[in-house]
């Protein structure tokens, strides 16, 4: 029997110190589907700890300047820069991202986020009114709800969903949530929030269209909306999922993005050629198979991909969570492929004939979250843009994030946003003072 490599062990970080649990968790390497690391398996106790610690510094770091938090958030960007390699290696083996995606979007946009969120808060106004006939002044100030850094203001407690995420989410000292995940999760946090009237930020799901319109630019369009299918092996929530293309060049559309998804290199995460890595669990992979082999049985066709074309691993990866970017066609507005999130790399094209119409289709699902107008006609993309069911639009381009406005999504795909306004608003209590001079 062959030693047992000692296995990475993770420990919850709670009132500035590490501490480990007393019970732990298998974590698995996407890319061989095999236990890499243990990480807590925490649970009221451990949250108990952090609520306890972020109590004890919340006075002080709360009283601190914008200013001095400022610098604070800086210097977090200057040791996320200093250690972007390490950081990158770490994210792509935990979660089967190619380590090209780690190095060039990931870890760059965390110190970017860092950057941008330290500069802005320097520059927040309030509001001042004025009533003479009563002489009297009104001002509003904010103050923090939530905390920042030194030791207590940020604890990390690892753990599963229902156990350490509920005990989170109902606890009483936590006033509010801002959650990412699923529109099923967010329905339970919602439940357990409510009794305590919690404030929530709720960024979920997507079911992101994308309108091609017979003047795109197909020579832009496909290789971006390749990448916007299945970058991060379509587990991003704003990767598109549905793509109508009108029906004159809908042949020629369909003949190039094929081409070019055969082209997407599915490799093992450590190589930096690889567009595409391992997704994220072996359960998450059955589940975004099983879409597919519903559309086969709905009659509809995978022109390229899961079940179609060959998968190459080498031979420690053939246990790895791999599948290849797959395009389905002939299928319907009703099925589940076209109404339900997959979160994999898995895409619907199908045609359209009018604007219209496209616009109708493409509201026709629960989710609003992000969508993608390609046509050369400006009159086009900005009527098509506001009538679209989507709280980020994207057009002939993908993923330019403008962190000074709102982030987020309408209907299923969210409660409120995030960026420089709406995070500052979200995340203090704003006050109104008279005073009476
Ligand atoms: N809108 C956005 O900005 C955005 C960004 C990334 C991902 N997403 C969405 O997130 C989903 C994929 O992420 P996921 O699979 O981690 O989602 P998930 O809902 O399964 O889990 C999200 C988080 O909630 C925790 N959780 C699970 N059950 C819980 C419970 N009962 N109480 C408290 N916490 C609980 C999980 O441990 C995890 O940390 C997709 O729907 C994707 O679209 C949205
Ligand atoms: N919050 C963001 C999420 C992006 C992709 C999620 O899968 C962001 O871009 O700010």
């Amino acid at each position: 029997m062959a030693a047992s490599r000692a296995l990475l062990t993770l420990e919850n970080f709670i009132g500035g110190k590490f501490l480990p649990c007393n019970s732990y968790l298998d974590s698995y390497d996407p890319s061989t589907g095999e236990v890499y690391c243990r990480v807590p398996d925490s649970g009221k106790e451990e949250i108990e700890a952090a609520v306890e610690a972020a109590r004890a510094a919340f006075p002080g770091w709360s009283s601190r300047s914008p200013q001095e938090r400022s610098q604070v958030l800086h210097q977090l960007a200057d040791l996320l820069e200093q250690s972007l390699e390490e950081l990158a290696q770490a994210e792509s083996k935990d979660q089967g991202k190619t380590i090209t995606l780690a190095r060039t979007m990931d870890i760059p946009r965390s110190v970017q986020n860092f950057r941008f969120f330290a500069s802005s808060i320097l520059h927040h106004t309030s509001e001042c009114t004025q009533m003479d006939h009563l002489g009297c002044l009104h001002y509003t100030v904010r103050a923090p709800v939530g905390i920042g850094v030194p030791a207590g203001v940020v604890n990390i407690v690892f753990g599963t969903g229902p156990r350490v995420g509920e005990a989170l989410v109902s606890h009483p000292e936590v006033p509010l949530i801002s959650f990412t995940g699923s529109q099923p999760t967010a329905e339970r946090i919602t439940q357990l929030s409510a009794p305590h009237c919690k404030k929530l930020s709720l960024e979920l799901g997507g079911k992101n269209p994308a309108l091609i319109f017979e003047d795109a630019n197909l020579e832009e369009c496909v290789p971006t909306t390749v990448r916007s299918s299945f970058a991060n092996q379509g587990e991003i929530c704003l990767c598109t999922s549905r793509i109508f293309v009108q029906k004159s060049i809908y042949n020629e559309f369909l003949k190039r993005f094929v081409e070019a998804t055969r082209m997407w290199k599915v490799g093992i995460p450590s190589d930096p050629s690889a567009n595409m890595g391992a997704l994220i669990s072996k359960a998450h992979l059955e589940k975004v198979r099983s879409y597919i082999k519903r559309a086969r049985m709905e009659g509809a066709q995978i022109l390229c991909g899961e079940g179609v074309d060959k998968l190459n691993l080498p031979p420690r990866n053939q246990t790895g969570y791999f599948m290849l970017p797959t395009v389905i066609t002939d299928i319907k507005d009703e099925s589940c492929c076209m109404k339900e999130e997959i979160f994999g790399p898995v895409t619907c094209v199908v045609p359209f004939d009018s604007e219209e119409e496209v616009i109708q289709r493409a509201n026709s699902v629960k989710y609003g979250l992000a969508a993608t107008v390609w046509s050369s006609n400006v009159g086009r993309v900005h009527r098509v843009a506001k009538r679209l069911q989507a709280g980020l639009v994207w057009t002939n381009c993908w993923l330019i994030r403008e962190l000074n406005l709102p982030f987020g999504g309408m209907k299923s795909s969210g409660v409120g946003r995030e960026g420089v306004k709406d995070s500052y608003e979200f995340f203090t209590e704003i006050k109104t003072i008279t005073v009476k001079h």
